[in-house]
């Protein structure tokens, strides 16, 4: 007999032995993994160690009622589904239960369809609600249909590398500059992983304050801090079985990094104010716009956790050292804005093209994005020429200047410097990862006269 859906890891709570191995062998047969518990106790042991899908709770439990440890499953599982068996097919036991929270009910002696039946029934729910996940992921904005495609041999490189990690449950770490796609390459991953079924989500490390943070992460107890006035999962807990996408992690305030690095190297955690150890089956991928060695070197970032993140890392390219694909992605992005705003623009003028090429693109794809949903919605014909493009493309030509090019070693070192003291959060930290010292800096700062508005 074989499953119709993934398999499933099933608890199985009953204190009759027979009854444990019937059950068992039926779901094994079908291709589920399936943990057995005598009472309470083990089944609550199980729970706090790995993660089911679902459990088979027989309401009689020796001296012990399901009924009682229906609700502290549901505690300590958040998102387990508890199918409760049970010979006494009363009607009220089983109201009782679904208002308890169970998921469903099979009087004994039930067949191997309605077995399987009650699996689909789970696995479409569980399905349905990771797309809802997924979906609420997006609601920050939609998605153009993003084009992974490269004629750029470095990018070309970056992705091949990924693709091959992607089915690996390897750490991935994804430099880049702001706005390069290293979210976008995260989901790719994610989509050509094992785990694609399974939910990914995202954690923001700089926008919550650090206990905020930690609860958002590991989830909490009630009453675990002022506010916290029921349980909460964290979203550890919601992508178990997926990838667990830790944006910024540079960003990520020192009291959670041992935590983090818990998590990275045990795939152990705990919720605030519950001391007890839960473990995670997650696929970590991080991504840093900021150079991570400059951090651990400025104290602010531990050193072991940069090692346990750094298993493999890529550096998503700039968009300025990608020109090949600039004018592909922007007509990807020219048909997407069409799309949302009903309009037909054919394309861009061969001016406005020239201007594009030209431009530096600090802000990288997302300022070709939003440069391009602006030419769309300014144009009232069928191209967006320059003067529907921002402002900045051609009032603030920056020189294209390539390692390699047509370029002196003074404006290469003025235009790298300028660059590293636009990413660093201060001069100091732009000088460290410079290997200079700060006054250095400075002279060669003034010399070079970089444009006013930096730091
Ligand atoms: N290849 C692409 N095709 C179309 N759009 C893209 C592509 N890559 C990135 N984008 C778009 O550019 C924007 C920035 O991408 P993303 O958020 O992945 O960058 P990031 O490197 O993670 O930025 P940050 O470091 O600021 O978080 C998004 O709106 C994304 O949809």
């Amino acid at each position: 007999m074989k499953h119709t859906t993934e398999p499933f890891n099933l608890l199985v709570i009953d204190d009759e032995t027979a009854l444990r191995r019937t059950l068992r062998t039926a779901l094994e047969s079908m291709d589920h993994k399936v943990t057995e518990a005598a009472n309470s106790a083990q089944a609550l042991e199980a729970v706090r160690r790995q993660r089911f899908d679902l459990a088979f709770l027989d309401l009689k439990l020796g001296t012990e009622k399901g009924l009682d440890l229906l609700p502290e499953l549901l505690r300590s599982a958040g998102d387990l589904h508890v199918v409760i068996v049970t010979a006494f097919a009363g009607f009220d036991s089983a109201v009782e239960a679904m208002r308890k929270g169970a998921f469903d009910y099979l009087p004994k002696p039930f067949t191997p369809n309605q077995i399987r039946m009650v699996l689909d029934r789970s696995a479409l729910v569980r399905g349905l609600r990771n797309r809802v996940a997924a979906l609420e992921e997006r609601v920050g904005g939609p998605d153009p249909a993003t084009e992974l495609e490269t004629q750029e041999p470095a990018m070309q490189r970056v992705l091949d590398a990924a693709f091959q990690v992607a089915p690996t449950d390897a750490t991935v770490l994804l430099r880049g500059e702001s706005g390069t796609g290293k979210n976008v390459l995260a989901r790719a991953l994610h989509a050509r992983s094992k785990r694609s079924k399974r939910p990914f989500v995202t954690v923001h490390c700089p926008s919550l304050s650090a206990e905020l943070l930690e609860s958002d992460l590991f989830g909490h107890t009630r009453g675990a801090f002022t506010g916290a006035v029921q349980d909460k999962t964290g979203k550890v807990d919601a992508a178990d079985g997926g990838t667990l996408f830790l944006d910024e992690v540079g960003d990520l305030p020192p009291v959670l990094q041992p935590k983090l690095l818990r998590l990275v190297q045990d795939r152990e955690y705990e919720r605030v104010g519950e001391p007890i150890v839960r473990r995670a089956d997650v696929r970590i991928v991080a991504a840093t716009n900021r150079p991570l060695e400059a951090e651990v070197a400025a104290g602010r970032f531990r050193e072991d956790l940069f090692y346990r993140l750094n298993v493999i890392d890529l550096t998503v390219p700039s968009l300025r050292s990608r020109r090949k694909d600039l004018l592909s992605i922007a007509r990807g992005l020219l048909a997407f804005f069409n799309r949302q705003s009903g309009k037909s623009v054919t394309g861009f003028t061969a001016e406005a093209e020239a201007v594009m090429n030209a431009y530096s693109w600090p802000g990288n794809v997302r300022e070709l994005r939003n440069a391009v949903e602006r030419g769309v919605i300014m144009t009232a014909g069928p191209e967006i020429g320059v003067e529907h493009l921002p402002g900045q493309l051609t009032t603030a030509p920056a020189p294209r200047m390539e390692i390699g090019g047509h370029v002196t070693l003074e404006d290469l070192e003025a235009e790298h410097i300028r660059r590293v003291i636009a990413s660093a959060p201060s001069l100091d930290e732009a000088a460290q990862v410079l290997g200079i010292d700060p006054s250095t800096l400075w002279r060669k700062r003034k010399r070079s006269n970089p444009p006013k508005g930096n730091p």
